[in-house]
């Protein structure tokens, strides 16, 4: 059909009003081109950006944008602490109100623990913060990457928190270290504590097996007044990782337990082992090879551990090793695996290196060294400020052994033969280890007391006989 002449004239005017579209345009851009420079040149920098600042705040202040945390089970190739973390405590946020819930228990747990069964949203409200998790299935690797230690495919699962991005500061900095607190607080209370012991000579790794040490300090026969000292320092140091920070110094802490052999310094140990929950790493110094063998082993101690070092006043064996008392070519061989050719060390470098060494691996860990001789050891370690409480552990006297009765006999009062040991306690120097033995041997207490009497009345007479002979052997005056 061809078009009509009407049809020409309302195209042609409609291109006319379209055409002065574009004037309207070209004039309204022209004017807004003035304006932009007259108000760049007019207007200072700063109060533009205040007014643009304002303005976005008024109109876009309610509209939310959404960040994502992604929390792996995997971490590096190792298990990601705040994944568990999460794992543990968000349980605990529907554990009135939901709707699938895996509840399990473990043997040596003896109440149930609960997980969250997948999929579901747990909302969260920290400081009135609105958050929101979910945990999700990530697809395995195509490669059969494994986890150190572990036998789990790497990556197997994770949570997303989401949360409005205005408060990602808050989010990052006190929330997930939060949940990371929970974690570790019923962490450490459900802790199956372990001594690690060296394994080899030759390597640093260290072998764990299950600290079944009994010893508390409800159990430990010791001065009221020390105990409570060394409970309260424990205390202490627990809770004062923000102290620490604040100060600059290493989150640790040092003790020096001294005392004849059987006073209770393993005893002790353990009992601030089970008090702290923390782990003990057993470092014996005669299955250390070199400083570099030394440094591995401490490298090798986990976080909320007690590194302990026994006998410290060993001197000699430690300089014997050194000196290659052994077979030659076994020590040489010895050196090569330690990487160490030729490396020496004495005692008390060897004590200066811990020291250093140990003030900058990891945190919450005690150093724990025993001695039975205090007089013999490096002055250099006993400096103040090295060590932070020695502790002496003393021969029993009447106030130990009143607590070994009651804690051995259940004798919770009194007994016609305690009057004479305790004066004999006053006279010689048992351990407490030995009484302790003499309180075993009977359940009867008539028995074990009467035991343990004779024990002293012969240690006297030994020791009074020895004494005699002393005077007899010295060259007499006059
Ligand atoms: N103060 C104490 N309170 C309760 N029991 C103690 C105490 N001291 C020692 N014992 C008992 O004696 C045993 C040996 O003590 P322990 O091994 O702790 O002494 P030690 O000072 O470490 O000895 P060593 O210096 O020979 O290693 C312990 O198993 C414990 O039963």
């Amino acid at each position: 059909m061809r078009p009509s002449a009407e049809h020409f004239t309302s195209s042609f005017s409609s291109f006319r009003s379209a055409s002065s579209w574009f004037e309207l345009y070209a004039a309204f851009s022209t004017f807004m081109m003035l304006l932009r420079t007259a108000i760049n040149e007019l207007i200072p920098i700063q109060i533009r950006s205040f007014i643009i600042s304002k303005f976005r705040a008024y109109f876009f202040s309610h509209s939310s944008y959404k960040a994502s945390v992604h929390i792996t089970e995997c971490w590096e190739m190792n298990r990601n602490e705040l994944y568990y973390a999460a794992k543990e405590y968000l349980p605990t946020k529907i554990i009135h109100d939901f709707k699938v819930l895996k509840v399990g228990k473990l043997e040596k747990q003896n109440k149930f623990s609960t997980a969250l069964d997948g999929g579901q949203i747990v909302e969260d409200v920290f400081d009135n913060i609105k958050l929101t998790w979910i945990c999700s299935k990530i697809d395995p690797p195509s490669s059969h990457l494994k986890l150190k230690n572990s036998n789990t495919l790497a990556e197997k699962n994770m949570f997303v928190l989401t949360f409005d991005e205005k408060h990602r500061e808050k989010v990052m900095e006190s929330y997930l270290p939060y949940v990371l607190s929970a974690y570790e607080a019923t962490k450490s209370g459900k802790k199956v504590l372990k001594i690690h012991t060296k394994f080899s000579d030759m390597g640093t790794i260290w072998q764990a097996s299950k600290l079944n040490h009994p010893a508390t300090f409800e159990k430990l026969a010791m001065e009221p007044e020390l105990k409570k000292a060394i409970i309260d320092d424990l205390d202490r140091f627990l809770r004062r990782k923000e102290f620490y920070k604040k100060v600059g110094k290493a989150w640790k802490r040092g003790y020096m337990l001294y005392g004849p052999p059987g006073t209770g310094k393993s005893t002790l140990i353990a009992a601030i082992a089970n008090y702290l929950k923390f782990d003990i790493y057993d470092l014996e110094l005669s299955s250390v090879f070199s400083n570099s063998d030394l440094m591995s082993a401490v490298r090798n101690t986990s976080n909320r551990s007690i590194l302990v070092i026994e006998d410290i006043d060993c001197n000699k064996e430690v300089l014997n090793r050194s000196k290659l008392n052994h077979d030659p070519s076994e020590n040489a061989y010895l050196r090569k695996m330690a990487r160490c050719p030729d490396e020496k060390f004495t005692l008390s470098g060897l004590l200066n290196y811990i020291d250093g060494l140990w003030s900058t691996c990891g945190e919450e860990r005690f150093i724990i060294f025993t001695t039975n001789h205090i007089d013999k050891l490096d002055p250099a370690l006993l400096r103040p400020g090295r060590m932070d409480m020695h502790i002496h552990l003393s021969f029993c006297k009447a106030h130990a052994f009143r607590f070994l009765a009651s804690n051995y006999l259940d004798i919770h009062g009194h007994h016609p033969l305690f009057e004479e040991i305790e004066s004999l306690l006053e006279e010689i120097e048992v351990s407490p280890a030995t009484v302790a033995e003499e309180l075993m041997r009977s359940e009867d207490p008539d028995v074990a007391l009467g035991g343990l009497y004779n024990l002293l009345k012969r240690n006297k007479m030994e020791s009074g006989d020895m004494e005699i002979k002393e005077e007899e052997k010295a060259p007499r005056s006059g």
